[in-house]
């Protein structure tokens, strides 16, 4: 969330009108986060129920349920780091010409042990054979006459990665909750590990409501959220477009409370006479909250419970949907499937043009990177008007500026904060 500390709130903001009436009494977007994810069952104390043993290829994505123990060291036993000789310790000294004797590589036997005044040739990833103390890199030799001339001093242990060094037998390799990236699957699979326990997926609802969709309004919130929930550890069931019709909305929620952890919709939370939601949860023997943020877009929001399964309401407008999804839903969504949390750290940037804004709210704008400065930050400027219906705007940003609340201008240069949509690393 944008808490103003790279923010430059302009030097006139004390004189700038404070939050407008219609903006009194609004929750910050923290606070909602926090009721959210304090309402949600925590799942430390859930049973692991429907845990699935899967195959590592598999695993991919998952949240592992138990702690995987190494069964054996790794590396499993001293080989060398290098392309080199195996010395003994006895000819680690400068004046040292071992005779050369054979060569081993990586997956043969080692072979019987070296004595003072023998080396062996030793690749990479080779076993070393008792007696070796050090290896010395190729390209740091002389060979001459059948004999090997280490032309630098070496200390024991130079080039050699020891048994265990990585991993000791017995070792907990990854701990559970952990989201299994291409990192773990890596360590898991050099341990010899090839099935994990990972927690079931989280089973998701999502839904539309209004009247208008389907008709000449098409429904662009169900695959973005889809989209969004498109994740190894989440299982969505797509319910469609509900009516402005609260006893349809009622049974239809019922009906998904009872096979799913979470029914996400977006429509209908505002509060005006066609908006059916909260309605519709109470009507299902449900709780519901209706909440009012300060955020630019995303402003109204319900949330509650029918049974277990835990329910969010997003705004209807597209873009506020979005901002919402990623501040609001996506940590609930982590929190119900066991998963790390992926907390929203802003990148720092620089305003490339200065506007005034309405305090009050703190803003989400789409984004487009112009350039960089000297220090490498990214130069933003808007992208579009700022409308919550449009999603041109959207798909044409790299990413959300975001304003806390108190900013009341942003001038050209000043630091911004930035959460780009693409990520570096991706893992
Ligand atoms: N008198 C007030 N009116 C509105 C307020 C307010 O505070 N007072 N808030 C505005 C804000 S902010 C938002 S956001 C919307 C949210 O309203 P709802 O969540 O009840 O959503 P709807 O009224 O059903 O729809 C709003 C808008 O979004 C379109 N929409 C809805 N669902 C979809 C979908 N799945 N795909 C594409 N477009 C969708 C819908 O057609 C409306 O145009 O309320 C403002 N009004
Ligand atoms: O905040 Mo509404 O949520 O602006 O579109």
């Amino acid at each position: 969330m944008p808490d103003g500390s790279l923010m430059n709130t302009r030097p006139d903001a004390a004189r700038a009108p404070s939050c407008c009436d219609e903006e009194a009494g609004l929750m910050p977007p923290a606070e909602a986060r926090r009721r959210l994810l304090a309402d949600a069952v925590p799942v430390e104390g859930l049973p692991v129920e429907g845990q699935e043993t899967l195959a590592l290829a598999d695993a991919l994505g998952r949240i592992l349920a138990e702690a995987p123990a190494a069964t054996r060291d790794l590396p499993p036993f001293d080989q060398s780091a290098m392309d080199g000789y195996g010395l003994a310790e006895a000819d680690l000294a400068p004046a040292a010409a071992p005779a050369l004797g054979r060569t081993i590589t990586a997956g043969a036997d080692p072979g019987p042990a070296i004595a003072a005044g023998e080396t062996v040739r030793l690749l990479t990833g080779a076993a070393l054979p008792e007696g070796v103390a050090a290896v010395v890199m190729e390209e740091h030799v002389a060979l001459r006459a059948g004999q090997v001339l280490p032309r630098r001093a070496l200390r024991p242990g130079d080039n050699i990665r020891r048994r265990g060094e990585d991993v000791a037998c017995g070792e907990i390799l990854v701990a559970p909750g952990t989201r299994l990236d291409a990192r773990h699957l890596a360590l898991l699979a050099a341990a010899g590990i090839a099935q994990v326990a990972v927690r079931p997926r989280l089973r998701v609802a999502v839904l539309s409501n209004g009247n208008e969709l389907g008709g000449a309004i098409h429904d662009s919130n169900r695959p973005m959220l889809l989209a969004l929930l498109a994740r190894p550890e989440v299982a969505c069931t797509d319910l469609g477009v509900l009516p402005d019709d609260r006893a349809a909305i009622a049974a239809a929620l019922r009906d998904a409370a009872r096979d799913h952890d979470l029914i996400l919709a977006s429509g209908g939370v505002c509060g005006s006479d066609a908006d059916h939601l909260p309605g519709a949860i109470r009507d299902a023997g449900g709780w519901v909250r209706t909440l009012r943020l300060a955020l630019k877009p995303g402003k109204p929001l319900a949330h509650g419970r029918i049974g277990r399964a835990a329910c969010l309401c997003l705004p209807g407008n597209p873009l506020a949907a979005l901002v919402s999804m990623l501040l609001l839903g996506r940590p609930l969504v982590a929190r119900l499937a066991g998963a790390p949390d992926l907390p929203m750290v802003p990148q720092a940037a620089v305003a490339g043009e200065g506007f005034a804004r309405k305090p009050g709210r703190a803003e989400y704008a789409p984004a487009r990177i112009v350039g960089h400065d000297a220090a490498g930050l990214p130069i933003l400027v808007r992208e579009g008007s700022g409308g919550s219906a449009r999603l041109k705007p959207l798909s044409r940003a790299d990413g959300l500026l975001c304003l806390p609340a108190s900013c009341t201008s942003v001038a050209a240069g000043d630091a911004v904060q930035f959460h780009p949509f693409a990520t570096p690393l991706g893992l």
